[in-house]
């Protein structure tokens, strides 16, 4: 009975090119050279394979750093690419400069819009984002053209938290108005009498990787944390004395409120004149997040009518704002112009970790921290290394027998395997089936990024299904199926008792092997192509078919029959390394005992 898995639709798709499968395959085995960072050591990589083509095999990729990277980030892309600091582009440069590059690695300072890639001409395999928000970069458009995004997420977590605090504290105690007080040269003791934060309720607007570090300060300092996250764990916030709360509750009783969720459609101008009415009067607002999550103008509003006393803001809807801000000038606020990430360390940490992220795509490695694409764990990537192989030449087989090659609607992939759904990862093979089933027949690079969407693009649905075997769930798959529905066959006998065309295929000693078509079982090792025909199964066709290609110089790597019954009909999988000429194929096919036959490239 097969058991029917999760949807098709978990790959946000676009464009990597990958390379041969088999030297695939060798590079998801191959472990990272690169040296690790410490945070990267603490992490467990979670990572997605893709391989990026270069113009020849001595040119070097080019990496385009739009803005100000760390040294050691920089000597790290050195070692591998010519690397090219220009900073500060304008709009025109970026897109004239883009189409040199295979990497572009850029701040929050650099929009990398469909533009960018349009401009590319495909050349753009990876985009670094050299922090965590990836808002300035269009990752739909990203998608669509095969480019991978990669970030840096961890290492700027804490500066990011650091500065929220700062933030926090330097407008409780008006430290910065005191300060340019004092270099004007007054003293003026009463009027910066500033608020404590001892038993202040600090609500955290999105409980992630800062909002939970700024939490754990917060508490140090004595403030009653809550916080509102519709995806954080209430263990892990009970865990750290924080409870979860609803928004309207988060932003109703918070003496203080910080924001550190991202910028999304669902949480732009989250804060605006309804939340600002439900506010405690005199409210405290801090926001390292994303400008964009503030209405700016609504805020403006809640300083002067009091139900705002203070804002704290490190980021702006737009960046740098103009000189003439009513919020940035506003004698309320304080501002910094988006310095959260931006210590010493963190940058040096930011940089490694993009610098490793952007070589591990271009390497064809493995990628950490992908945005766009199915992270896989390493672990999984190394053991279905074989079977990626695999299914990329069963798609790519699979469709080839289509008639008139192009009337692929709907395929359904059934995995046998004794692991359940949940310990059998199939992304990535449904992704390199989806390579196999569209590459032959257009001109698109399919990759692990752009798979799904390429195949809803082209309108074919891929549905998969698991069939449950008893047994040791040590070999993760026993076999693949790929099976073309409702389509016409140029080669009938590979279209089922199920009316689809279906073949089959198996690893044996880390070797892709065909073992079934349609309902015919073979053995053909998968490599260089293959004939395969139908004949009737009488003495001497191995002998026949052998010699018109022996005759014509074509080697053969292997033979295998399957056959329902003796003297009936038989299948014949013949392996070639050199593609025959039209005129030995038109000879195979016309030996009379032979039924039908089909060439194809694996
Ligand atoms: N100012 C800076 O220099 C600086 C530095 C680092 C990070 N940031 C920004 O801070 C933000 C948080 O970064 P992070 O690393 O903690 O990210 P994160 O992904 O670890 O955390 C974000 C959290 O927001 C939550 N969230 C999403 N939608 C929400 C909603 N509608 N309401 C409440 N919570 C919601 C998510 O569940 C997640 O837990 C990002 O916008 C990032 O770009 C800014
Ligand atoms: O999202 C981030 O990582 C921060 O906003 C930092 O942005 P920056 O890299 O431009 O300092």
């Amino acid at each position: 009975m097969a058991a029917t898995l999760a949807p098709a639709d978990r790959l946000a798709a676009p464009s990597l090119r990958l390379h041969h499968p088999s030297s695939l395959s060798r590079r998801l085995l191959l472990p990272s050279r690169l040296p690790a960072t410490p945070l990267l050591r603490h992490r467990r990589p979670r990572v997605v394979a893709m391989a990026i083509e270069t113009d020849g095999a001595n040119s070097k990729p080019r990496v385009l750093v739009a803005e100000k990277l760390g040294e050691a980030g920089l000597a790290l892309l050195k070692g591998l690419a010519d690397v090219d600091c220009s900073y500060n582009l304008s709009p025109e440069e970026l897109r004239a400069k883009i189409a040199l590059c295979d990497a572009l690695i850029v701040r929050s300072g650099t929009k990398v819009g469909r533009d960018v890639f349009e401009s590319s001409g495909g050349k753009l395999r990876v985009v670094g984002r050299a922090g965590v928000g990836i808002d300035n970069v269009d990752l739909a458009a990203a998608t669509e053209h095969g480019c991978l995004v990669v970030n840096a997420p961890t290492a700027n977590t804490v500066a990011a938290a650091e500065h929220g605090i700062a933030l926090l504290t330097a407008m409780a105690r008006n430290i910065p108005r005191s300060d340019a007080s004092m270099k004007a040269g007054k003293w003026e003791r009463n009027k910066y009498v500033g608020v404590s934060l001892v038993g202040k309720r600090l609500a955290i607007l999105g409980f992630g990787k800062v909002g939970s570090e700024v939490a754990r300060r917060a508490r140090g300092l004595g403030m009653h944390v809550i916080a509102h996250d519709p995806y954080a764990a209430a263990d892990r916030a009970h865990a750290m004395g924080v409870e979860l709360v609803t928004f309207d509750e988060a932003i109703a009783s918070a003496d203080f409120i910080s924001l550190h969720m991202p910028l999304t459609p669902s949480t732009s101008k989250i804060l605006n004149d309804e939340a600002f009415a439900k506010m405690k009067k005199g409210v405290r607002v801090i926001n390292v997040a994303r400008g964009g999550v503030i209405d700016e103008e609504a805020l403006v509003k809640a300083l002067d009518s009091g139900v705002v006393a203070q804002a704290a803001l490190d980021v702006f809807t737009k960046e740098p704002p103009s000189a003439d801000s009513k919020l940035v000038l506003h004698e309320k606020v304080i501002a910094t112009p988006h310095l959260g990430a931006s210590t010493v360390e963190a940058q040096e940490e930011v940089a490694i970790e993009i610098a490793e992220a952007v070589i591990g795509a271009l390497k064809g490695e493995l990628a950490a921290t992908a945005v766009n694409a199915p992270m896989v764990p390493a672990e999984v990537l190394t053991e279905l290394a074989p079977f990626v192989v695999l299914a990329e030449k069963l798609g790519r087989l699979a469709v080839q027998l289509v008639a008139g090659g192009g009337g692929v609607k709907s395929v359904k992939v059934t995995y046998a395997s004794a692991r359940t759904s949940v310990d059998l990862d199939t992304r990535l093979l449904r992704a390199m089936i989806t390579k196999g089933l569209i590459e032959p027949i257009s001109d698109v690079h399919v990759n692990l990024v752009n798979a799904d969407y390429t195949a809803k693009k082209r309108g074919i649905r891929i549905t998969e299904e698991r069939i449950p075997l008893d047994g040791s769930p040590e070999n993760p798959i026993e076999s693949i199926q790929v099976h073309i529905v409702n389509a016409e066959s140029k080669f009938p006998t590979a279209v089922s008792g199920t009316g689809e065309i279906t073949v089959e295929g198996r690893v044996k000693d880390g070797i892709p092997h065909l073992t079934k078509v349609g309902s015919f079982q073979v053995d053909a090792s998968m490599e260089g192509s293959l004939i395969l025909c139908r004949q009737v199964d009488q003495p001497g066709m191995i002998g026949t078919v052998g010699s018109i290609l022996g005759e014509q110089n074509v080697n053969v790597s292997y033979m295998s029959v399957g056959r329902i019954a003796p003297r009936k009909h038989a299948v014949m999988a013949i392996g070639v390394d050199e593609e025959p000429t039209k005129a030995a194929l038109k000879k195979i096919g016309d030996i009379p005992a032979i039924e039908e036959f089909v060439f194809l490239k694996l």
